[in-house]
């Protein structure tokens, strides 16, 4: 029996305040039903809470009155964001919360909320909550019964079994946002000792610095086995163990790309929307990735030396980094330097916010900036250990990260960094070179790749080999979808006879193209188009054909799952940077019309992003011999069943 699916969240509109609560406040009650392991939370109004109301001092420069183009933005903006929550990221929770509230509680509780999508909010913004963690959620968010008993309190940087203390930012269905306060009583797993970034606690890029690493894996291993039970709709016993994660040899110094981002200073934003013909703007904000912040950029009508001596006078600093984690992700947090990217580009960053910080008044709107590592070309090719493939002496990048980062680890010179968003950057992965268009795609962790790629090098070794297989070695067929610039098909072509690739960017195409040539593997080929394209353009034997899938965050199109099922493939190994979605499309796989097509043979978690709670999924599924579907019966099963599918997790 595959599991009941818990009830859907409806359309997140909220009510007035929950009875419970009186003039702010929520009634603190003593355990959630009953439960020893629920929160012993009192609350607090927000008046208790460290005041965040401090007035902001008024714009050095007057804000123009806003027209009406710019309302409807922000409603188009505010409508976006609502339907992109419908489907990213706020799912995975859902199973949570049906879990440790429990199903008829739940249906309980949206009944007496008064149903139809009607909800209430139980906790206004900024109160003060006290609760134990009950458990993390697939985002590493640690989940708290609250007060009320019938709501979750979701908050990054606590662990389960932790007494803390939180404050609400904003409410979703069921839950609300929180930040932490305050760790009352620690777990035995928290090692603050670790921490290897000063900004750990109020950037969102880590969550679990506090943690060992194999503790990480652990979490990662977990965050696989639900994704799989929840979101494939497949019986537990089609569903093996989920193997240990694998682990990154490199948990710092690892990412190479960052993209720290800045918004103007608010005066000087005013100040150009005033004197700035409005078309010209918008161009500004729409290109804003091609702005390198020197040319082009002077306000028509205003003397350069006026504008620098009016920037100097308004006094506003520039903040260069990411949204901050606390208050809902509102306002830039200034990052000056991120442990856990490559040398080279930590010894980048703080160069490029000079820059942008310098000149800020040659920016036509904040932008987002680029760091990406880079082999030299004198590296390119060269044999070069571990701690030279990120750019840094073996002594350097083995310290210790401390709390304030750290000094960045001496450079040999094997890396540089590209801050061009129309540039080329080097990778090796192996032995196999690749360049890459530095705006498109490219694994941001070099020291991972070579694992994964054996793993799955292994996964397909280990299914010829399997005694049931008729294929004869030396006569096999690689269809690598979603290749970027090439990636598994190149790395993975010597075991085949044929090898072909699709990708939707031409560019990383002609890319692909080039990697084949610069790698003498001129015979794999590469089309650009939508991953289905690829079906129709292949004569392969399905029996001997193994099909790699590497889709976005979103997962594979409907069509593309009909096609491949069409196909019938001996072999898939599907890689994912989101297990959600990825559970979801092996469900369809597997099982069609109650007859199960697929079988999988394994599946398990990579570690491309220690210290975070991404992980990569990966999955591998033989056909089974049994299946007797036609063609035109394996079309017409997919459709219905991706109909029913649940709604999976894109963020
Ligand atoms: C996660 S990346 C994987 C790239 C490559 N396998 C690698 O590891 O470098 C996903 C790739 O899918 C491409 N893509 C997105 N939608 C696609 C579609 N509908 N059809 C084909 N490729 C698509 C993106 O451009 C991106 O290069």
């Amino acid at each position: 029996m595959a599991p009941t699916p818990p009830p859907s969240p409806p359309s997140k509109k909220a009510r007035t305040q929950h009875p419970a609560e009186t003039n702010g406040h929520a009634e603190p009650t003593s355990s959630a039903n009953g439960d020893a392991g629920a929160a012993q939370a009192t609350a607090a109004s927000s008046s208790s809470a460290p005041s965040t109301s401090a007035a902001a001092p008024p714009p050095l420069y007057p804000i123009p009155r806003k027209d009406k183009s710019f309302f409807k933005k922000v409603k188009a903006k505010e409508k976006a964001r609502e339907s992109a929550l419908a489907k990213t990221g706020e799912e995975p929770i859902w199973f949570d919360i049906v879990e440790i509230l429990g199903k008829e509680e739940v249906e309980r509780i949206m009944q007496a909320d008064g149903g139809k999508g009607e909800w209430v909010e139980r906790f206004p913004r900024d109160t003060i909550v006290e609760g134990r963690v009950r458990r993390l959620s697939a985002h590493g968010l640690g989940l708290i019964v609250a007060p009320t008993n019938d709501w979750i309190l979701a908050v990054p940087h606590a662990l389960p079994g932790e007494l803390v203390r939180v404050r609400v930012d904003r409410n979703e269905r069921l839950y609300s946002h929180c930040d932490l306060v305050e760790v009352l009583e620690k777990s035995e797993e928290r090692r603050d000792d670790l921490v290897g970034c000063k900004y750990f606690g109020d950037c969102p890029g880590c969550q679990y610095q506090m943690l060992p690493y194999e503790a990480q894996l652990k979490i990662k291993q977990d965050v696989v086995r639900n994704a799989f039970a929840h979101f494939s709709k497949l019986p537990s016993s089609s569903i093996p163990p989920t193997l240990p994660t694998l682990p990154s040899p490199l948990q710092y110094s690892y990412r190479t790309k960052l993209t720290p981002h800045f918004e103007l200073p608010l005066s000087l934003a005013n100040f150009r929307r005033q004197h700035e013909p409005a078309p010209r703007r918008w161009r500004g904000a729409v290109s804003k990735k091609g702005n390198n912040g020197t040319a082009n950029n002077q306000i028509e009508g205003v003397d350069q030396d006026e504008l620098e001596q009016l920037t100097k006078q308004w006094g506003l600093e520039t903040d260069v980094g990411f949204n901050k984690l606390k208050g809902g992700g509102r306002g830039i947090l200034d990052i000056e330097d991120c442990p856990i990217a490559t040398p080279a580009i930590r010894q980048a960053m703080p160069v490029e916010r000079a820059k942008v910080k310098a000149n800020i008044n040659s920016w036509r709107a904040g932008a987002t900036l680029l760091l990406r590592d880079s082999f030299t070309t004198e590296a390119f090719g060269a044999d070069l250990s571990l701690a030279e493939a990120v750019g840094a002496t073996a002594a350097a990048h083995l310290q210790a990260p401390t709390r304030d980062g750290g000094p960045i680890p001496a450079t040999v010179g094997s890396s540089e960094v590209i801050t061009s968003y129309r540039s080329v950057v080097r990778e090796k992965v192996e032995s196999t070179l690749f360049e890459t268009p530095s705006n498109s795609f490219f694994q941001n962790n070099r020291s991972v790749l070579p694992s994964l790629v054996a793993y799955v090098r292994d996964a397909i070794l280990t299914a010829r080999n399997d005694p049931s297989s008729t294929s004869e070695e030396g006569d096999q067929y690689l269809v690598d979808t979603y290749c970027g610039s090439g990636l598994f098909a190149l790395l993975l072509s010597p075991l085949f006879k044929e090898t072909a690739g699709v990708e939707i960017s031409a560019e990383s195409i002609e890319y692909a193209k080039r990697n084949a040539a610069l790698n003498s593997l001129p015979s794999v080929k590469f089309l650009a188009g939508n991953a289905e394209a690829i079906f129709a353009t292949i004569a392969y034997p399905p029996e001997r054909t193994t099909v790699v899938i590497d889709p976005p965050r979103k997962g594979c199109d409907e069509e593309f799952i009909r096609q491949l099922s069409a196909l019938g493939p001996k072999l898939v190994v599907y890689v994912s940077c989101n297990v959600h979605t990825q559970a979801r499309d092996v469900g369809m796989m597997v099982g069609l019309n109650g007859e199960d097509r697929y079988e999988i043979v394994s599946v398990r978690g990579a570690d491309l992003f220690p210290q975070t709670h991404h992980v990569e999924g990966v999955c591998v599924l033989r056909k089974k011999e049994t299946s007797k579907m036609t063609v035109e019966e394996v079309a017409a099963a997919t459709a219905v069943q991706a109909e029913q599918a649940p709604e999976a997790a894109v963020a």
